[in-house]
């Protein structure tokens, strides 16, 4: 039953959801001089934290360092035994706090945040319902903004014995404490990827099933063929092109069937669906403001909802960009316009690439995939650019050119791509595929914000013999 505690609280701004994201918003409104609830109603630091980029990192960065290490000369035969597991969870577990959230809960209070644990709802405009673990009811009031940061979830598509079947999500997939002997990996986007190169480096025999042509289509085609040769090349079996049609799994344990279309089935002991995500907005009282639960919610360039003075949507919930770094940055961002507006400190500065703007999340979003070897890219890519309206040039380069890569690893394989504007001669987006290049996507974002063109460019001379000096042969390249 519920009980209502009769002790609304008034505070300058109130933040629904405490992962990455909502905890930068309150960050930035209490740095300004607003006060500032957050409410959760599981763990404080959300899904990044303990089901996401934390512990998969945790898990993955193992995979990595081994197989870099047995591309170098006389350290190769050190490191040909099997990773140990136990140790690996071990540290993935230490990673992610063992799914306890006291340090991220110390760090709120010393900035002055209100906790509210429970399941929060919109009431009305400028009113959160919170439904504590005990059933008590609170109200709290927001005198300025409300700011939905509630994230995101793994969607399971609609498939007969799918349910039943208990298949993992990114949440079994990054919190599993032992290996399954066969892995089917449904789903060949960022999650399917790299836990498909995770598990497989821990012991598993991995199957991809993947509907569309290749891996990571959101990236330029040549980074998801190096990544699928490669996880061909360790064992995996890579299928594209194919539909399941159902999943059998007597009792939701033991060995599982996934069925294709066409009537091929592969049989494992786990399935990992990694078939995209939904906003976390079903059921947060979004009909109480005018908006369809369950949607994923527009917002201006301030984070401002479409249509709203008072409601910001903030982070995976706007699905502008599913990625921790950009909704903190939108979280930055949009701290700033709530206090500019709550403070009336004359007019926002929101033109592109003002201090009250998100302008990066439409041109330059940059990402790492931390698969083996890793992707990486910012920007557009060519069919982007050109979809765009842009007369745009992709020069590419075999990273094999590259002195450096020959030194980080003996039989280097790797690709880059930097994509120009040709009216203006600046880059609009740069993508990597190789060892180590995750390192090298900042100093492409850094050309794509600055728009520095490529003349001046040519005066950033990278360090010799780095991986950077895939810089210096995309440049000469384009300059002929
Ligand atoms: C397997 C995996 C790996 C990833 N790896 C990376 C990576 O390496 N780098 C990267 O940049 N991104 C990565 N991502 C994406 C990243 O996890 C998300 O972009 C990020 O977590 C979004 O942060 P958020 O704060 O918007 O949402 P979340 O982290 O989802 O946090 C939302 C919070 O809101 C809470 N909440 C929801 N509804 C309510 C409610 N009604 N009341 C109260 N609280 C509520 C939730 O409990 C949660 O704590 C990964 C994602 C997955 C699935
Ligand atoms: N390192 C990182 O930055 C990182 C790591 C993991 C996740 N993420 C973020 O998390 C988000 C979610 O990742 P994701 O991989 O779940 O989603 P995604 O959208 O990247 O990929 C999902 C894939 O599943 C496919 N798919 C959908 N339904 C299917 C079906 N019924 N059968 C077969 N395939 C199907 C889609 O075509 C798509 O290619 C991404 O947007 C990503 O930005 C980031």
């Amino acid at each position: 039953m519920t009980r209502t505690v009769e002790d609304a609280r008034e505070y300058d701004v109130v933040v629904l959801g405490a992962g990455p994201v909502g905890e930068n918003v309150v960050d930035r409104v209490r740095a300004a001089g607003l006060s500032a609830a957050i409410v959760e109603s599981e763990l404080i630091g959300g899904e990044c934290s303990y089901w996401a980029c934390m512990p998969s990192k945790a898990l993955l960065r193992p995979a990595l360092a081994r197989s870099d290490a047995r591309k170098v000369a006389g350290l190769r035969e050190s490191v040909y035994g099997p990773l140990d597991a136990l140790e690996v969870f071990a540290h993935r577990d230490e990673v992610v706090g063992h799914w306890k959230d006291a340090g991220q809960v110390d760090w709120l209070d010393s900035v002055g945040v209100r906790i509210h644990r429970g399941h929060g709802r919109l009431l009305g405009p400028r009113r959160v319902g919170v439904t504590g673990p005990e059933g008590e009811h609170h109200v709290l009031t927001a005198r300025h903004a409300v700011a939905v940061c509630t994230g995101s979830r793994a969607v399971l598509p609609e498939l007969p014995g799918l349910v039943g079947a208990r298949p993992w999500t990114s949440r079994e997939a990054t919190s599993a404490d032992r290996v399954p002997e066969r892995l089917i990996v449904v789903g060949g986007g960022v999650v399917g990827v790299e836990m498909a190169t995770a598990w497989q480096a821990l012991g598993s025999k991995v199957t991809m099933l993947v509907r569309g042509g290749g891996l990571l289509p959101r990236m330029e085609p040549f980074v998801g063929e190096h990544v699928a040769a490669a996880l061909t090349t360790r064992g995996a079996d890579v299928r594209t092109g194919v539909t399941v049609s159902a999943v059998v799994r007597d009792g939701g344990a033991g060995p599982v069937t996934v069925v294709l279309e066409g009537g091929d089935h592969v049989d494992g002991d786990e399935v990992l669906f990694a078939t995209g995500r939904a906003p976390r907005t079903e059921d947060i009282g979004l009909e109480k403001v005018g908006l369809e639960p369950g949607s994923w919610l527009d917002v201006d360039d301030t984070l401002r909802v479409t249509g709203s003075d008072w409601l910001y949507a903030v982070g995976d919930v706007n699905h502008r960009a599913l990625l921790t770094h950009q909704g903190k940055y939108q979280a930055r961002i949009a701290g700033a316009a709530i206090a500019a507006r709550a403070q009336g400190t004359g007019a926002l500065d929101d033109g592109s690439w003002g201090a009250h703007a998100a302008t990066a999340d439409h041109s330059a979003v940059p990402q790492v995939v931390f698969c083996d070897p890793e992707a990486a890219a910012v920007g557009l890519s060519l069919a982007e650019a050109e979809r765009a309206g842009y007369r745009a040039r992709a020069v590419d380069l075999d990273m094999r050119q590259v002195a450096g890569a020959g030194l980080y690893a003996q039989g280097y394989r790797g690709h880059a791509r930097m994509v120009v504007d040709l009216d203006r001669e600046v880059v609009l987006g740069a993508s990597f595929v190789g060892p180590g290049i995750g390192e090298l996507v900042h100093s492409a974002t850094v050309a794509v914000v600055g728009e520095v063109p490529i003349a001046r460019l040519w005066h950033a001379v990278p360090s010799y013999p780095t991986l950077s000096e895939a810089w210096l042969r995309l440049l000469e390249s384009y300059r002929g």
